[in-house]
């Protein structure tokens, strides 16, 4: 059995039921994120996994042992949250030993294992300041310090990076990632930035609904998403129901496809601006996706510009490293091995979770 192994969990509030059937094995050593669109169930899975809040259905189990009726300080987990959640008027030492005092450890273990941290985490010489006296980032370790004090068997992270400003976030992010490998502590982390995940984590879990959709490295998720909603999510920004009855957008793919829902992002768009009549053999540059029309804009993203492209009824959105004039007429091209190709039945109106797939990579 895995660290941490979750078996057919079920929880809600009230007659609300929120996570409807979690399954999740996550091996010592390992960082899952949990990645998912606002309300669909991450902290709720955190809670419950800290004993917060009960279960309805299921387990959970922490090397070995069934925990989830176990009240929260018995589970030895512990929670990074967003807000940090420190004890103002302590200083930085009294913050990081205040869960081994809890637990009764003598003084000079304390101090030990509080200088140790506070080395980790690289604090040393603000063991005596106040953690309102910290920037954003400092307090965000002694946090992340004061979760490890413990030697928690699971240590779960809520949206740790929100409340930090965009670079400070960028080396966060590293250092947690560092720590993870140098001191080998199983964790999950919430997040609901993709980049943050793909950045962080050994595999990613996409939830939706209050289930895992997905669960795979984070290559797996960018480049082989499961279903739509997982593509959508991973930043697959153009969508198409095939079939199309336009003759400027064509598919030129082995095996051919009747029925399908299509995503690619707009950096797998490639724009050219050579005329249309060039564009109509079949040879293996045009296999793919080939969509013909005018440029209807063309915004600045400071490393390229993002291009609306007007095809009947479609904008599709392409990156171009160069401004396009509207009106502009253009060839997108969308390689095959970009496209992630959801087959459905014909004339089946198959909700999404239950689209397969065709392989293409
Ligand atoms: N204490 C509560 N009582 C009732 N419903 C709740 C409670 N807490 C959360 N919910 C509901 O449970 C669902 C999942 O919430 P949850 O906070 O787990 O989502 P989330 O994925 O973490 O979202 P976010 O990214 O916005 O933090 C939401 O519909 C929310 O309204």
């Amino acid at each position: 059995m895995a660290h941490l192994h979750i078996e057919n969990l079920q929880v809600g509030y009230g007659n609300k039921l929120i996570l409807k059937n979690i399954n999740l094995a996550v091996e010592q050593g390992e960082m899952i994120a949990l990645l998912g669109p606002s309300g669909c169930g991450k902290t709720t899975l955190l809670n419950a996994l800290c004993g917060f809040i009960p279960v309805s259905q299921g387990d959970i189990f922490v090397a070995n042992r069934a925990i989830s009726k176990r009240p929260a300080e018995k589970r030895n987990i512990t929670m990074v949250f967003q807000s940090y959640a420190l004890w103002p008027h302590m200083t930085v030492a009294q913050n990081i030993g205040y869960g081994l005092k809890v637990q009764k450890m003598k003084h000079a273990d304390i101090t030990t294992r509080v200088t140790e941290l506070l080395k980790i985490v690289k604090l040393e010489g603000l063991e005596n300041d106040r953690v309102t006296a910290l920037s954003g980032g400092q307090r965000q370790r002694v946090a992340l310090a004061r979760a490890l004090a413990i030697r928690p068997d699971v240590l779960v992270l809520d949206e740790p990076l929100s409340n930090l400003d965009a670079k400070v976030r960028l080396s966060v992010r590293h250092e947690i990632k560092a720590l993870q490998k140098q001191l080998g502590f199983t964790s999950l982390i919430v997040t609901h930035d993709q980049e943050e995940a793909l950045v962080m984590a050994d595999r990613i879990a996409v939830l939706n609904h209050g289930t895992i959709e997905q669960i795979g490295t984070p290559e797996d998720i960018y480049h082989r998403p499961k279903t739509p909603f997982v593509a959508d999510f991973m930043g697959a920004d153009n969508h198409l129901t095939w079939p199309i009855q336009n003759a400027a957008i064509t598919l030129n793919i082995n095996p051919t496809i009747t029925q399908a829902e299509i995503y690619f992002r707009s950096e797998n768009a490639l724009v050219s601006t050579r005329p249309p009549a060039t564009n109509v053999d079949v040879n293996p540059s045009n296999m793919g996706l080939l969509i013909e029309g005018p440029v209807e804009q063309s915004v600045f993203f400071g490393n390229n510009y993002q291009i609306s492209v007007r095809c009947g009824t479609h904008t599709i959105q392409a990156n171009h490293d160069q401004h396009l004039p509207e009106h502009t007429p253009v060839l997108l091209r969308v390689p095959t091995d970009a496209l992630h190709i959801f087959a459905t039945e014909a004339g089946n109106s198959a909700p999404q979770h239950s689209l397969s797939p065709l392989s293409n990579q």
